[in-house]
Parts: C-alpha cells; sequence; structure tokens
C-alpha cells in the first residue's frame, strides 16, 4: 500500500508506480476512486499517498540534515501530525457518504468541470446526452473538481422537492442572481451567519418567510370570481390580433415576419401587470416604455452564452463571504449586471408608485383584490407576524413581474414555433378552436369559459407538449442539501409526528455504479449540490422498472420515443398513471414541483391557452429562413435566438398570415 512503503528509499517510485496504475485505470484500491483535481482517473489513494509521501520524505530529509536533537523531536511531531491528520482525512473520506461511484462524463478542465458544456450550449443539448448514456443521476463536475449531481429520476425528484423538500435550497452563488431581482434591499436589515452553509440556512429561512408571502400572491392568483383573468388574457390576445392585421394588411402578399417573441413579451408584460398589480404598463400601446424596454433580452444579457470567466467568478463567489459577495455582484463592472440592475431599479420606482397609490386607496377604504393590494394591507397589518415591511412588497412586485411574464412569453413563442413547424398539428388544433367557436356563439356569447377550454382535449394536449413538455421555458434549478432545514416550528411537529427521517431517494430505474454495481437508493451526502433539469425530466424516456407484472405495469415516464413531438401521447392512453408523478401539471417538471412548485403555474397554462386559442384562430404560421436555424438559447428562461445573430437578442422571425375561413 502506499502509505506502507512511506519511510525508505522507494518511496517516490512507489508513489510514482501507484499514480500510473491509477492514471491508466489499473489502480487495485478496494474503495471507489475520485477524479482529483488534476483531472484523469487518478484515484483518492494516489492523492494521498503522494501528499504522505512528499511530507513525510521532506521531513525525514529535513532531520537527517539537522543535527539539533530538538529541531529532529519538532520534526518528528511535525510528521507525526501530518500522518495522523492524513489517516483521519482518508477514515473522513471513506466513511462519509461519497458520490464518486456514479457514472458521470469525463471533464477536460479542472477549473471549470463540465459547467461550460451544460451552460454554455443549447437548452438540454448535454444533459439529453447524458441522461441517455448515465441514466438518471448523473455525477457531473463543477468548477475546482467539485462533484455534482444532476438529477432526472423521477422518484429521487420527488425526494428533493416532496419527502425532503425542507432539504434543499438555492444555491448561494445563484442566489446573488435572485437577489438582483428581489432580495436587494432586505438583507442590510438582517444580521446572517457568516459561514457558507450558514449562510445557505440563513437563505433558506429567508426562503420560507418569502414562500408564506408567496402564499398570499397566490391566493389572490388562484381565487377565479373576483378577478377573471380569462377574458383579461383573451382581450391582449386580441390586441396583439388587432396590431398584427394591421400590419399584414399593409402588405402585398398579405403576410409579413413577424417577431413573434417581441409581441408576446409586451403583451404578456401587460397581462400580469393588470392581473397582479391592477396596473398599466402601457407596453401594447408604446414598444418604447420604460419598464417594457428594461426587461426586453435582460434573461439573454445577464445570463446568456456565458464566457468562461464569468462561469469561473460564478463558481468564485461561493466560496467568499456573504458581504463581498454582495458588493461583487452589485458594484462589478458588467454589461449583464448593469442590465439586471437598472431593471430592478426601474421595476422598483413603479413599485414605489404603486404602493403609494394603493395605501392611499386603502385608506379610503378602497383597497381592491389584486396581488398588490393584498399585499399592501398585509404590510399595514397590525400584526407583527403578518406585517411585511415596504423592502419585502417591492421585492415581491419584481419577483412577479420577472417570473411572470417572461416564461409565458417564450413558452408561448416556442408552442407557435413548433406548430410552424408541424402545420398538420396546426390545423388540427386551428379546427379544434372554430368548432368551439361555433358552440360558443351557438349558445349567443362570443367568450370562452375555462369550461370550454377543459373540453378541448387537442388544445389541452398541445398545450402540454408544445410548451410544457418540449419547449421548457426554464431549463434547470440547482439546490443544496442543507442538513437540518431551518423550519418553523410548527412544521417541525408535524415531521416528527410523522417520524421523520433522513432516508435515501429511492431511485425510479436502478442506476449502475462505476464499479458495476447497481443501486436503487442513492443517498444524497449534506452539502451536496444537486442540479434538477426540467429540461431532460420532461423527456426521460426512462422504461418502467423491472419487474412489472400484469394487470398494473408501471407505465415508462415519457416513453421510448420521448424526444418526439406527438400530442397525441396525451390523447391516446399511452402515458398512463405515473408511477412517480413529480410536477404540479401533467407529471411535467416545468413548473418544479412540491414544495418549490411555481405559485403561477394555472395563471400561466390559462394565459396560454387564451393567446393560443386567439391567435391560431385567426393566423397561419409559418417558418422562414431565419425561423430554421433557431438556438434554445440557455439563460435560466430559454429564449430562442437565430443561429448567426445572437448579437441581435431573443427574437423568433416567423411568417404570418391571416388564417382563411373558407372552409369552416
Ligand atoms: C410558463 C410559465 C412559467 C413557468 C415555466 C414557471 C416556472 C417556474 C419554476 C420552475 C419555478 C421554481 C423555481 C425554483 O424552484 O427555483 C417558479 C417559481 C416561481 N414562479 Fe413561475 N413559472 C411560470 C409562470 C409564472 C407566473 C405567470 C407567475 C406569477 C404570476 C410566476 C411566479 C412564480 C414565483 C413568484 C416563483 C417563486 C420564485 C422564487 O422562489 O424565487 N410564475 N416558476
Amino acid at each position: 500500500m502506499a502509505v506502507a512503503a512511506v519511510g525508505t528509499c522507494e518511496v517516490p517510485s512507489s508513489r510514482m508506480a501507484i499514480t500510473m496504475a491509477c492514471s491508466m485505470n489499473m489502480c487495485q484500491w478496494p474503495f471507489p476512486c475520485k477524479l482529483t483535481p488534476l483531472g484523469g482517473a487518478r484515484s483518492y489513494a494516489a492523492s494521498v499517498s503522494e501528499f504522505v509521501a512528499d511530507a513525510l520524505y521532506a521531513g525525514m530529509l529535513l532531520m537527517c540534515f539537522h543535527s539539533s536533537p530538538l529541531m529532529q523531536l519538532i520534526l518528528l511531531i511535525a510528521c507525526l501530525f501530518i500522518f495522523l491528520l492524513c489517516c483521519y482525512t482518508t477514515y473522513k473520506h471513506f466513511t462519509r457518504i461519497s458520490v464518486a461511484g456514479v457514472r458521470g462524463p469525463e471533464s477536460s478542465s479542472w477549473l471549470l468541470g463540465n459547467m461550460p458544456e451544460l451552460f454554455g450550449g443549447q437548452v438540454g443539448e448535454a444533459e439529453f446526452k447524458w441522461q441517455e448514456i448515465y441514466g438518471g443521476v448523473v455525477r457531473i463536475k463543477a468548477s475546482f473538481g467539485e462533484d455534482r449531481l444532476l438529477v432526472t429520476d423521477p422518484k429521487a425528484l420527488q425526494y428533493i422537492y416532496q419527502t425532503s423538500g425542507y432539504r434543499f435550497h438555492k444555491q448561494p452563488e445563484r442566489i446573488e442572481l435572485t437577489r438582483m431581482i428581489r432580495y436587494a434591499q432586505i438583507i442590510p436589515h438582517e444580521s446572517p451567519p457568516e459561514s457558507m452553509l450558514a449562510g445557505v440556512e440563513f437563505y433558506g429561512q429567508m426562503e420560507t418567510t418569502t414562500r408564506d408571502t408567496e402564499k398570499l400572491c397566490f391566493q389572490a392568483l388562484e381565487r377565479p370570481k373576483p378577478r377573471p383573468f380569462l377574458p383579461l388574457f383573451f382581450s391582449y390576445a386580441a390586441q396583439i390580433g388587432a396590431k398584427w392585421k394591421d400590419i399584414i394588411g399593409a402588405t402585398a402578399d398579405q403576410s409579413a415576419v413577424l417577431d413573434v417573441t417581441g409581441w408576446a413579451s409586451r403583451a404578456t408584460l401587460d397581462a400580469i401587470g393588470e392581473a397582479a398589480f391592477d396596473y398599466r404598463f402601457g407596453a401594447m400601446e408604446n414598444a418604447d416604455n420604460i419598464v417594457g424596454t428594461a426587461y426586453s433580452n435582460v434573461f439573454m444579457n445577464t445570463f446568456g452564452s456565458p464566457s468562461d470567466a464569468s462561469l469561473l467568478a460564478l463558481s468564485l463567489l461561493q466560496y467568499l463571504p456573504r458581504c463581498i459577495r454582495e458588493f461583487l455582484v452589485d458594484h462589478v463592472p458588467s454589461q449583464g449586471l448593469e442590465h439586471i440592475r437598472y431593471t430592478a431599479q426601474v421595476t422598483t420606482t413603479v413599485a414605489r408608485e404603486l404602493v403609494a397609490t394603493k395605501s392611499a386607496a386603502l385608506l379610503q377604504g378602497k383597497g381592491s383584490r389584486d396581488i398588490m393590494s393584498l399585499l399592501v394591507k398585509a404590510n399595514a397589518s397590525e400584526n407583527e407576524k403578518t406585517k411585511l415591511n415596504e423592502d419585502e412588497l417591492l421585492s415581491q412586485m419584481r419577483t412577479i413581474i420577472m417570473a411572470g411574464h417572461e416564461t409565458t412569453a417564450n413558452s408561448f413563442s416556442w408552442a407557435v414555433l413548433e406548430l410552424a413547424r408541424q402545420p398538420k398539428i396546426q390545423s388540427r388544433l386551428r379546427s379544434e378552436i372554430r368548432s368551439m367557436e361555433r358552440m360558443v356563439q351557438a349558445r349567443g356569447s362570443y367568450e370562452f369559459t375555462t369550461t370550454d377550454i377543459e373540453s378541448m382535449p387537442y388544445l389541452l394536449a398541445v398545450v402540454k407538449v408544445c410548451s410544457s413538455r418540449f419547449s421548457i421555458p426554464v431549463q434547470l434549478i440547482q439546490k443544496i442539501e442543507i442538513g437540518s432545514p431551518p423550519l418553523p416550528s410548527r412544521i417541525l411537529q408535524q415531521l416528527q409526528a410523522k417520524r421523520y427521517r433522513r432516508c435515501p431517494p429511492p431511485l425510479f430505474r436502478p442506476l449502475t455504479l462505476r464499479s458495476g454495481e447497481v443501486i436503487t437508493e442513492l443517498p444524497i451526502p449534506k452539502g451536496m449540490k444537486v442540479i434538477i433539469s426540467i429540461a431532460a425530466y420532461n423527456r426521460n424516456k426512462a422504461p418502467p422498472p423491472p419487474p412489472t407484472p400484469p394487470p398494473h405495469p408501471t407505465p415508462p415516464v415519457f416513453g421510448h420515443d420521448a424526444h418526439i413531438f406527438k400530442p397525441e401521447r396525451w390523447l391516446d392512453g399511452s402515458m398512463g398513471k405515473p408511477e412517480a408523478p413529480v410536477g404540479a401539471y401533467a407529471n411535467l417538471l416545468t413548473f418544479a414541483g412540491g414544495l418549490r412548485t411555481c405559485i403561477g403555474w394555472r395563471f400561466a397554462v390559462l394565459e396560454l391557452q387564451a393567446f393560443l386559442i386567439e391567435l391560431v384562430s385567426n393566423f397561419e404560421f409559418s417558418l422562414t429562413p431565419e425561423a430554421m436555424h433557431i438556438r434554445r438559447e440557455a439563460c435560466i428562461v430559454m429564449c430562442p435566438t437565430v443561429e448567426g445573430e445572437r448579437g441581435k437578442g431573443t427574437q423568433l422571425p416567423l411568417r404570418v398570415s391571416v388564417a382563411s375561413r373558407e372552409y369552416d
């Protein structure tokens, strides 16, 4: 063994032999091998033996050269100390839960790991490939040789989102970026702990508090009666339609190339403003309005096509104390960060105006029931527990605008792109919409109700497949296992009553380790960062786990043809009842799941349905030469860009013409 050879003149050659054996994958060390920072398949054994051998060898040489007995004693103690320290770290290494045995891609860079592949390519490119080769849990490398788990296994995701949702929080470096949108003004009021993990717990607490505020927003979004959103969505879709008809009417061939994403973005900004805050941003009337302009391309500029330097900078953030992290994110001169800071400033100004107006209305007893009015009411509450401070109010507004407008706009754009690529699906959808229109008109109305929409199976299937499974707006979510969660005592009591234990997450599909061993449960160590790939889960082909005896065989996740765009999947009964349901909507992870489910998911789905009904009924979409080269740009929200024209930002140029009603 490496350590046994220490102390003889054979040390260097024995060490070299072990290192060579390891680098040639010949290492006979009985424990799972870990990639060392320098890359290549060198084992942990080699690294430790190399370090111990170097240290002891140097110590012994020094001892030989020093004649003073005191110096020799000190060196002996130092050598002993190093030896014991190495024994301890080796013991810890092999007794703590390790993910080193999980298979994953090699990384060519110790500095950046697999991050450039994950974030530099188009959405899903890397994850689809890794999922196909390695299965539902993949070990990938982050910067400085750090292991991360990329998870797409449904049962492991159930564990992360549902069973142990409180243990998984946002990562510090990602939180910094979220803070730009949401927390910027709240943090100075708190005095959080300094350590990295404690910092995460602090944010965890903040996340828990914020989720309480979100509940309030959720109530406002989920109440269908006081603010009926459907007519509002139809009216904004109709506004787009009217503008398009004007543009098309002025062309010689009665068709025009239009940037569908740009139009959808303006309409969804106005819709969220009116629905959530009872506020008119006026983006549809004025393309140059200040809020719309501030938000335009913000995701693309801030997160799109990250350079190696920015990936490295983002990784380094996690090792810095919180105050330095914040200072850097708030002040570093970078085009992307400056854009997002500007967006936050603009929204804060509008939010302040809004708070003043709503507070005045509340004082006069004219309080409305939109989200902002509910939040302002909570702000004015006598009850210290439910009281919100003004900063939190403003941050909620920023979050809702950011989370609730670009996501839906992009979702709609991807749906329309797929329809342009698949004219048969587009006409079948149009026929269903028009036949429902006739039924609505037959009862003397012009407005679709939610019940009408619910009885349009093809539309429901298209929304599920186009904009949720196939072209997901949010690519991935990163979480960190924080160990004991900072829970409110009420929830802790509930968990204790249920004898809450920490069990390893089970796996839907058994996982083959590097050693060839097959496991059905995978322990996730404390501090481990997991990456939940929404894109890859939504196209998970995993077959049912064996054995699946009749009469109730377990259905696969999305089947062997998961990469094929096929709305019929939801109509022919092939989806079955999922064995491990994960997300809130159609067993998809598009809107996350469990404790972290998007608060606006019903709102978003309804808005998408209304936009599709109105615009597909009236217009025909076809591909342009540029639309043949659309990139699925990975910038938190998946944005469309044109290959070779990424400098122009988000765009989806499609040919739009008025759909004929001749054969109706
Ligand atoms: C197609 C549209 C949408 C998609 C795909 C989507 C997706 C998501 C996802 C995946 C998350 C979880 C993020 C995480 O765990 O870190 C989330 C959170 C959230 N969503 Fe949505 N969402 C959409 C529309 C909306 C709308 C319309 C609203 C508001 C009206 C909204 C408000 C929120 C909020 C407030 C959060 C929590 C943000 C946070 O914790 O930082 N979303 N959404």
